[in-house]
């Protein structure tokens, strides 16, 4: 059997068993023959299902006798496929979620189990008629949030320190959806204008976004990003709307020399070579050579010249000590900016790995800041949202620092939605409509301690 279910079943079984999500995906599809629509019903079930784990695992405890990790691994991702298209998959007719799913357990070894997967996804059916809110959530709202969003707890209490429980509900909500897609028009190959109307006259609508001059959002579901029109001619690249603002942020000029220290895949590095008109030079920076492999890719096709990869510790390369104009650190990070984009990355990262995160981002900024000349900038900037890795970072880096200051962007820069009172940058997705992220841009002095 290989129906749209079967492989996303076989992808779920595997990400239960400890794959990453996008690798388990490509792999199922790979060895499957689909039609575009069952490639995107499989990626949305198993997106999905991963991302609700929490809640699905709730609600089987809540309705079986053995408690959801108690279930055989298969069993359990079974229940997960059914559970989630009656609950998140309006246009899955019910009867069809059930009775797919009770196949499933036929055909993949709980033939004898089929009464128990039916029995319990019809109770489910029959308790959210009565009452939507039928789950018997618990009184602590961190908790209540956590289970009902699908957040590990930890998570739901950085959010909620930072905002309050009414936001923290909204990005929880914000954080589930399916992902929109945005492109970076590559200017030295075409005009926006131009690529909106080749992604028309192919059926695809995209829209510009305001105060990103580059930026184009696809509206709708879409097939293949390389068969897009413009993909293999470099007149466009993938990248979220929050990381081109990185890149205007660092405002780099023809002519300099920047070091993008963690630079892998490229998005920014091929946008700074953009902003210089592929005039000056780009070192590329990262210590891991498949990530640099892409990157390069990434440039062939953009067609940039001015781009020189350099692989390594950004901890440890003191060639580069006083060399640059300008210095990016787009920092490892835990990613809490973009979990609607990495489905498993929720329950990947823990705090005891955000503390480690925070302890390598500071020794990077401490070493690539030596990178700057007298005068120039350094942006630091991460798709998290968590204040360890972000704030702190910076507040500890400017009072050890007394050269370098925090250049806030004018007011009456288009960043003035997203600047704080200290002078960074924050992108909160659910007020912006775009990834969540950090950045600062910082300037040496010639002050010194
Ligand atoms: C957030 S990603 C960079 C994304 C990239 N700037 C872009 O826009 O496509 C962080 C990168 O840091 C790299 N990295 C992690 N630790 C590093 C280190 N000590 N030195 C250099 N690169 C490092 C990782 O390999 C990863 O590619």
């Amino acid at each position: 059997m290989t129906n749209s279910r079967q492989i996303a079943f076989i992808a779920l079984r595997d990400v239960h068993k400890g794959a990453y999500t996008d690798v388990a995906l490509d792999r199922a599809l790979q060895k499957a023959n689909l039609s575009d629509i069952d490639r995107r019903l499989v990626t949305e079930l198993l997106y999905g299902s991963v991302r609700r784990q929490r809640t699905l695992d709730f609600i089987i405890d809540q309705l079986a006798k053995k408690k959801s990790h108690q279930q055989p691994t298969e069993l359990r991702s079974i229940l997960h496929l059914g559970l989630y298209q009656l609950r998140y998959q309006e246009r899955i007719p019910a009867s069809a979620a059930v009775n797919t799913t009770v196949e499933l357990a036929k055909d993949n070894g709980f033939a004898g189990l089929t009464g128990f997967v039916n029995g319990l996804l019809r109770q489910y059916i029959r308790l959210a008629e009565a009452s939507p809110d039928f789950l018997e959530l618990p009184e602590n709202p961190v908790e209540r949030l956590g289970i009902l969003h699908s957040f590990p707890d930890w998570i739901i209490k950085v959010w909620w320190e930072q905002l309050g429980l009414t936001e923290t509900e909204k990005l929880c909500e914000w954080m589930n959806q399916t992902p929109t897609l945005d492109l970076r028009v590559n200017p030295l190959l075409a005009s926006v204008a131009e690529v909106e109307t080749a992604l028309k006259s192919a059926g695809v609508l995209a829209r510009p976004i305001p105060h990103l001059p580059q930026a184009l959002r696809l509206i709708g579901n879409n097939g293949s990003i390389q068969k897009l029109p413009g993909f293999s001619q470099g007149w466009w690249i993938v990248q979220d709307a929050s990381a081109q603002l990185v890149g205007h942020l660092l405002d780099p000029q023809p002519g300099e020399v920047i070091i993008d220290a963690c630079a892998a895949p490229g998005g920014k590095t091929t946008h700074i070579a953009e902003l210089m008109k592929d005039e000056g030079k780009v070192w590329a920076g990262d210590r891991t050579a498949s990530r640099l492999r892409k990157l390069k890719e990434n440039a062939q096709r953009l067609n940039l010249h001015s781009i020189e990869i350099c692989i390594g510790d950004s901890r440890n390369l003191p060639q580069f000590y006083d060399v640059a104009d300008r210095v990016l650190l787009d920092a490892p990070c835990s990613g809490l900016g973009t979990l609607h984009r990495h489905a498993d990355a929720r329950w990947r990262q823990t705090p005891e790995s955000v503390q480690e995160l925070s302890m390598l981002q500071k020794e990077l900024l401490a070493h690539t800041s030596k990178f700057v000349k007298v005068g120039g900038v350094l942006v630091y900037a991460t798709c998290t949202l968590h204040p360890a890795e972000n704030e702190e970072v910076i507040t500890e880096f400017v009072a050890g620092n007394s050269d370098w200051q925090i250049e806030p962007p004018r007011p009456d820069s288009p960043y003035s939605a997203y600047t704080t009172p200290q002078g960074w940058l924050k992108v909160w997705p659910h007020n912006q409509d775009m990834d969540g992220f950090f950045m600062v841009r910082l300037r040496k002095t010639n002050v010194s301690e």
